[in-house]
């Protein structure tokens, strides 16, 4: 060769290179014929399901870059930490991509050989020499930085490629972080599956980004096991799902449940609501127990013999022994519905003794006989009456003496008045569930038939459920692990999360090991010093987040006359749509309505939470109770006194005010004609 090309032209070739290999992978699995592999239809029907998987998730997305970053390492690293790949040069990408010979060309960022990307230091290299990233412009792979992981006499230095995706302004959907996650993450994204993790963090330290790239990694390394048992992440709400549901899929990963928690109770129709005492009450664990005795309370014990007529003989099994039979199994650690289907054939065992011991061998088809018996199936109708969850939740709500009797000892009297219908409704049907209501259902649900559980679940806002929602969640994961992502100063439902330890009881999951994540890659530096003020009020215990952000933001305050204020939130909104990026107003429910008015008057069009943001439409006015979650390039924020008074305390109204203050990436602008909280009122 004569002269060495320059880097950046061969990086370019190998990405060219590697994207034509992409092509040819997704052209193989195109062309594959399945009718002679297929022994029937539906085979065949879940081999081009895979194969339809396969050519979807091979597809080279425009505008996600292959690969992000490069390992030289000093050495060959085995085969089996390097997908198979030989050699001591490793790209890193979203997706393994290989050439003609099975030779990989990138690969993928959860395979062991990737972890030093993310992990390695110059105090602990990991046998890397050099780590470089990339940088793209538009698809364009257009600058390279490299770190030398062995001059460790020189600094460690910030990344600038680093920093400028983290200040990059945000516009659309959230992306994945995989070419930026920080070793304090990548402990949590590889923590092993065994094992249930809980992460405090503050606003921005990448909660949700964290819990998502846990899941596509989980499922990378324990792909077999998750296929069957199953992955769900949990969110607050559906604009907040739409807004994340794309991170999952740009990482290769389409087979991932979400749902709210509502979702997952969903057995009876939500249409009521309850007071936020009755919700309390009805979310606390106490109510657990209720249900448990309720569920239990329809078994009576045998006051008659059961006869079972075979033939010509008559076989006795006295009510003292059937007695002990119900007293056996309910002394077991069975579900309910369970233990009621095992009854027949305890019965038809008693038979069956008394047969043996007159000189009959009966084999196992006389025992489910007489398990069928009409005489067995009406004792155990008697004994043991089936269970149906509303129908049995609906009684404890209507039933005053019924409520009385299970809550005996566990719920008061007031606290009894609290939860019970003031009218009490005609049927499971017309009822007017509230959500706590459904979850009360799906707890006797559990009592009676085990839920299934799956292999991972992601929950996230977690500091929002109550007692009785985390064990609906936990009951879900009963055998598997959960990884639990929340910050205590969010929480904003009457009965939040107090601690950390308690949530994961409830979970079912006290073992698990707390983490917490401080550093904050949302909020400009200004903006969280602002927001953070509110801690002493709202969450004492917790650390303000610091801001890996290196521009302080564009932060103000303004407070106009009252009649003024829907006009100069308006002109802050046009103020914001003049930058780059997208705006989210946010405001109190009960504002939004007059400033939708108000933004259309003014000819500005606007979106409503969880609808795409794009570079046409950039603006979307936010109720404050949908804001937990999302972010937004420019905030500006509406009276943030009536952001406070629209929730049932001041505690809860800072939090919601913390929530809201704590959106933005570029800049914040707070529009007021009311007093501000007066830890914000004075200037710091
Ligand atoms: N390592 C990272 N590199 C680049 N961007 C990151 C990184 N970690 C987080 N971010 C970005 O920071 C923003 C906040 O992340 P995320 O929404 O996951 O935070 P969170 O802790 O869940 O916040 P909240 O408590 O407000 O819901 C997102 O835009 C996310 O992409």
């Amino acid at each position: 060769m004569s002269a060495t090309p320059d880097p950046l032209q061969r990086e370019r070739a190998h990405l060219a290179a590697s994207r034509a290999a992409l092509r040819a992978m997704r052209a193989d699995a195109e062309a594959l014929d399945i009718k002679d592999v297929a022994a029937n239809w539906v085979n065949a029907q879940v081999l081009q399901r895979q194969i339809e998987e396969r050519i979807a998730a091979l597809a080279d997305m425009a505008g996600t870059p292959l690969f992000f970053g490069r390992l030289d390492y000093a050495y060959a690293p085995g085969a089996d930490l390097a997908e198979g790949a030989g050699g001591e040069r490793f790209y890193i990408g979203r997706r393994h991509v290989h050439d003609a010979d099975g030779d990989p060309m990138v690969i993928d960022w959860r395979a062991p050989v990737s972890q030093p990307f993310y992990r390695a230091s110059k105090k602990e290299p990991l046998g890397v020499l050099t780590r470089r990233r990339f940088g793209y412009t538009g698809g364009e792979l257009t600058a390279y930085e490299d770190e030398d992981l062995t001059d460790t006499a020189g600094q460690e230095r910030a990344s600038a490629l680093l920093q400028a995706e983290i200040e990059r302004p945000r516009v659309g959907p959230m992306r994945d972080i995989v070419a930026t996650i920080q070793p304090e993450q990548d402990e949590i994204v590889r923590a092993g599956i065994g094992a249930s993790l809980c992460v405090q963090g503050a606003p921005g330290t990448g909660k949700t980004a964290v819990g998502l790239h846990r899941v596509a990694y989980l499922l990378y390394a324990h792909r077999e096991r998750l296929a069957r048992t199953g992955t769900l992440v949990i969110g607050p709400n559906r604009s907040f799902l739409r807004y994340i549901e794309q991170v999952l899929p740009a990482l290769g990963e389409l087979n991932v449940a979400q749902a709210t928690v509502d979702d997952l109770v969903a057995h009876v129709e939500v249409r009521g609501t309850d007071t936020p005492e009755a919700a309390r009450l009805k979310g606390d664990a106490r109510m657990a127990e209720v249900l448990r005795r309720a569920v239990r309370s329809g078994v009576t014990m045998p006051t008659e013999p059961v006869v079972v007529v075979r033939g010509s003989r008559r076989w006795r099994v006295p009510a003292y022994e059937l007695e002990e039979i119900v007293r056996e199994l309910l002394a077991r650690d069975m579900r309910y519905g369970a233990a009621r289907d095992a009854l027949p054939q305890r019965i038809a065992h008693a038979v069956l003794v008394r047969m043996e011991q007159a000189g009959e061998a009966p084999d196992d088809r006389v025992q489910d006989a007489v398990a069928r018996n009409a005489a067995v199936k009406a004792a155990v109708k008697a004994v043991w009456p089936a269970v149906d969850p509303a129908k049995l939740v609906l009684r404890l709500l209507s039933d005053a003496e019924f409520l009385a009797e299970h809550a005996d000892g566990l719920l008061d009297e007031d606290e009894q008045r609290t939860i019970l219908w003031a009218k009490p409704p005609r049927s499971v049907k017309s009822a007017k569930w509230s959500a706590a209501d459904a979850v009360l259902v799906d707890e006797a649900a559990d009592l009676v038939t085990r839920t299934p559980s799956l292999g991972h679940v992601v929950l996230d806002e977690a500091q929002d459920l109550s007692p009785m929602q985390y064990r609906a969640v936990g009951r879900r994961c009963a055998t598997g692990s959960a990884t639990v992502l929340g910050d205590l100063a969010q929480g904003t439902t009457p009965w939040a999360t107090g601690s950390w330890e308690e949530a994961l009881r409830h979970l079912g999951k006290p073992e698990a090991a707390v983490e917490e994540l401080t550093q904050g890659f949302r909020v400009p530096r200004e903006v969280i010093a602002y927001a953070s003020r509110l801690l002493p009020d709202i969450a004492p215990e917790l650390t303000p987040a610091s801001s890996v952000r290196e521009s302080p933001g564009d932060f103000t305050v303004r407070q106009v006359a009252g009649d003024e204020l829907d006009g100069a939130v308006v002109e802050a909104c046009r103020r914001a749509l003049g930058r780059e990026g997208s705006t989210g107003l946010i405001a109190a429910d009960d504002r939004v309505p007059v400033l939708a008015e108000a933004l259309t008057a003014a000819g500005l069009a606007y979106l409503a939470p969880g609808e795409e943001t794009s570079a046409e439409a950039r603006l979307t006015l936010v109720p404050a109770s949908l804001a937990k979650g999302l972010e937004y390039d420019y905030v500006v924020l509406d009276e943030p006194a009536a952001v406070v008074a629209a929730e049932p305390d001041v505690r809860t109204g800072l939090r919601r005010l913390y929530v809201a203050l704590t959106r933005a990436v570029s800049g914040l602008a707070v529009v007021h004609a009311r007093a501000l909280p007066e830890r914000l009122a004075t200037t710091a």
